[in-house]
């Protein structure tokens, strides 16, 4: 096997089933990747995400070049070792990050150069370097550097900061040390533009990649326009590859991106959201410190098996969080990772089973239930 396989095991409408073979092992799709910024998943060891059914995990050039370096972490046997995951990675290229975390960057042909958000040291990331580093953290998916285009843009914006994207991905391509098991994924560009997005589409295909993402979504456009920009630009993407829709989401984003052939993904909100007291349930959301919940025994859902719903209940998680113990937040993020992967795993089973869009309208209904 060269680079990352893909097999397309079932399809329903535009939905899609599959299976990514990796090094590592293997992911079944449509997949939700945890975000394990540096080197962990916050609030959890590695044995308990991948007891939530979690196959991947991702990871950031970004943190991980400032603290502790690639340097380190390779000298310490690469990504996998050090933070004792034994299954598939996905690195991201530090651009993203750089752009919403560092102050004082500049842009330019040849890459940005930055200061770093921890102590103010100057930094310079390339193409080459983006993907020099990953290869020392010894990812299996590495993503090409790319720039997230702001949102709004101009199409005029949106045209040249695509562009530049896609001459940063052939350098990234270049760049690249194939080994089996290992892929280079491009990322697309275009804003919400179709012509834009088009012919970012185009021109990854032509470089040729082992995945394409669909980039410079989540970014504020709202989940309308991100399904508007999805209608018309997945229909443009090779079907024998995975797709990859980076920084999202929520549960009712990811049961419309995987109807409209979104096959992998990755939030914060799961983990980020679970540190503040925000749990995601079938019927919606719980924020476990509103005074409601303070008397209540009842789990934080009902039809949940996961360690949290299963021994503990909402009067306590209640207390947890206004006592500011640290188990609160474990037990949250592990309640909502634990939650996102029962969402794709019914997704997953739905589409082999041929009736997607029943379980799916079935599930987006519940979510509006509310009052949980
Ligand atoms: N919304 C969004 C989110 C991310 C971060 S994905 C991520 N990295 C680490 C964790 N999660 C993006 N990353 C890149 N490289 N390009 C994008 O266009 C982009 C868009």
């Amino acid at each position: 096997m060269t680079g990352i396989g893909f097999d397309l095991l079932a399809t329903d409408g535009r939905a899609r089933r599959g299976r990514v073979t990796t090094a590592h092992g293997t992911i079944e799709t449509p997949a939700f990747m945890p975000v394990g910024t540096a080197a962990t998943v916050k609030a959890m060891t590695t044995d308990a995400v991948a007891s939530t059914g979690a196959e991947i995990l991702l990871g950031n050039t970004y943190h991980l070049m400032l603290r502790p370096t690639a340097e380190r972490v390779a000298q310490l046997g690469g990504l996998h070792r050090f933070m004792n995951w034994d299954k598939p990675i996905l690195t991201d290229s530090g651009g993203f990050q750089v752009m919403s975390l560092s102050d004082l960057r500049t842009m330019s042909e040849e890459g940005v150069t930055f200061k770093s958000h921890l102590d103010g040291s100057r930094h310079h990331l390339t193409p080459e370097r983006s993907i020099q580093i990953q290869h020392m953290l010894d990812s299996n998916v590495t993503m090409c550097l790319d720039e997230c285009t702001p949102f709004p843009a101009t199409e005029a914006q949106a045209e040249s900061s695509m562009r530049l994207s896609m001459r940063w991905a052939r350098r990234s391509k270049d760049a690249f040390v194939e080994r089996p098991g290992y892929g280079l994924f491009g990322i697309v560009q275009g804003g919400i533009y179709p012509e834009q997005r088009a012919e970012s589409v185009a021109a990854l295909t032509d470089i040729g990649f082992d995945g394409y993402a669909i980039g410079g979504l989540a970014v504020g456009e709202g989940q309308e326009t991100m399904f508007r920009v999805l209608d018309f630009t997945e229909p443009l993407m090779v079907k024998d590859r995975p797709r990859y829709l980076m920084g999202v989401g929520r549960p009712s984003d990811l049961i419309g991106a995987v109807r409209r052939g979104v096959d992998m993904f990755d939030c914060v909100m799961p983990t980020r959201s679970g540190r503040t007291g925000q749990a995601f349930v079938r019927r919606g959301t719980i924020n476990i410190r509103n005074a409601r919940h303070a008397h209540d025994e009842r789990p934080l859902d009902a039809d949940c098996g996961c360690p949290t719903c299963r021994s503990y209940g909402r009067g306590y998680l209640h207390h947890l969080f206004k006592a500011d113990e640290m188990l609160g937040p474990m037990l949250l993020t592990w309640h909502n990772l634990h939650y996102y992967q029962d969402l794709m795993r019914t997704m997953r089973q739905a589409i082999a089973d041929g009736n997607f869009e029943e379980v799916a309208g079935t599930m987006e209904a519940r979510l509006t239930e509310g009052d949980v």
